[in-house]
């Protein structure tokens, strides 16, 4: 099965190095001239993944084009680019695997919603899990969630992708998955506020339980299911993203928590904190659907910055008393 990657940046390079590992060739699409020189004659994305030294069976490339020989199609463009991205595809058959992190703005659409409208004749299955890049692409052993409605799809594409330290669990669930990820960004930015403000890992660990009571509501809500939540594309990939600085997310939260504004903290950057654009289409598509989600909503109000931590935590903290279940 010959891989192709769209997105150049740290996750579709770690997962065309997983996809390489023995030498097999892979197409990876990325959409800056310098990261597609620097993979071809050095062997290293040093603008996203610097310090990695990659196989030299990958092959960069600047031409969507380029990837109408592959097999299947990773694609790991930011979510809010992801639907442009393949609509600019040849019309793919073969297995469509999402890697990216969100909701669509606007739409409210899963990646697979998305992908299912401009892609109609792929076989749409989702990767995520507690999986930060620098970590896979350096071998460290990592376990991921592989869905797919197609049973044998998921088995082709986790006998290709797996590795000794890449374990692949497939599942069927693909919407259950696919929400996880998306909402524990915006829960990492929340667990990030508290370690900037300095409040403690009492007000971490409750953040995250409360957080993953809220991804399990809106989850059950879109139907996903309660199983895949708990799992490691959800409650795994939570715990990861809320206990480090490596995450994106998290460190956006601390850069709020210590009182410095949203806009200041994204200008200029290249990297993609995903829950700060999934924050607040989220808490659209949870009103419309109405299921409470207090901490993707307090986050939402510290990114516009229409409130302060304290306020925020003083908020929280004196919603009234309910059953934990
Ligand atoms: N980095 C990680 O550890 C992991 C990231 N992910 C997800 O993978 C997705 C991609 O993230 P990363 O590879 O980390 O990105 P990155 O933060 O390393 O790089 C940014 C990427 O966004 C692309 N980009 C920027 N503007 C764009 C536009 N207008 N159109 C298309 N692409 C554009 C850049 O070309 C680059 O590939 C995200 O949804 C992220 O949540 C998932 C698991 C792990
Ligand atoms: O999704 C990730 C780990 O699973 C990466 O998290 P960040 O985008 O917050 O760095």
């Amino acid at each position: 099965m010959r891989i192709g990657v769209i997105g150049g940046g740290a996750w579709g390079t770690a997962l065309a190095q997983v996809a390489a590992a023995h030498g097999e060739p892979v197409c990876l699409w990325a959409r800056e001239h310098d990261v597609v020189r620097c993979i071809n004659t050095e062997h290293e994305n040093r603008l996203f993944l610097a310090g990695v030294k990659l196989s030299p069976s990958i092959g960069a490339s600047e031409k969507l084009d380029d990837l109408a020989g592959c097999d299947a199609v990773l694609a790991v463009v930011p979510a809010q680019h992801l639907r442009g991205i393949l609509a600019q595809l040849p019309r793919l058959s073969g297995p469509l695997v999402l890697c990216a992190k969100g909701i669509e703005a606007d739409t409210h659409a899963l990646m697979s919603e998305a992908a299912a409208q401009v892609q109609p004749d792929a076989t749409v299955a989702v990767l995520s899990g507690p999986t930060f890049a620098a970590e896979v692409a350096q071998g460290l052993p990592t376990a991921v969630t592989l869905a797919c409605g197609d049973a044998m799809v998921a088995r082709a594409l986790a006998e290709r992708l797996g590795r000794k330290n890449f374990r692949i669990y497939a599942s069927d669930d693909v919407t259950g998955a696919e929400i996880g990820g998306a909402v524990k960004n915006v829960l990492a930015i929340a667990c990030g506020v508290a370690e900037g403000r300095g409040l403690g890992q009492n007000a971490r660990a409750a953040l995250i339980a409360r957080g993953f009571a809220e991804m399990t509501r809106y989850g059950l809500a879109r139907g996903g299911r309660a199983e895949t939540l708990a799992g490691l594309s959800g409650l795994g990939d939570l715990v990861l993203t809320c206990s480090s600085t490596q995450s994106r997310n998290f460190s956006l939260g601390v850069g709020l928590g210590q009182g410095i504004a949203a806009a200041e903290l994204m200008a200029d950057r290249a990297t993609v904190a995903e829950g700060a654009f999934t924050a607040p289409v989220l808490r659209e598509s949870a009103r419309k659907l109405d299921v409470d989600m207090p901490v993707v909503e307090a986050v939402c109000a510290l990114l516009e910055g229409s409130a302060a931590v304290d306020d925020v935590m003083t908020a929280l903290l004196s919603r009234p008393q309910r059953a934990e279940g």
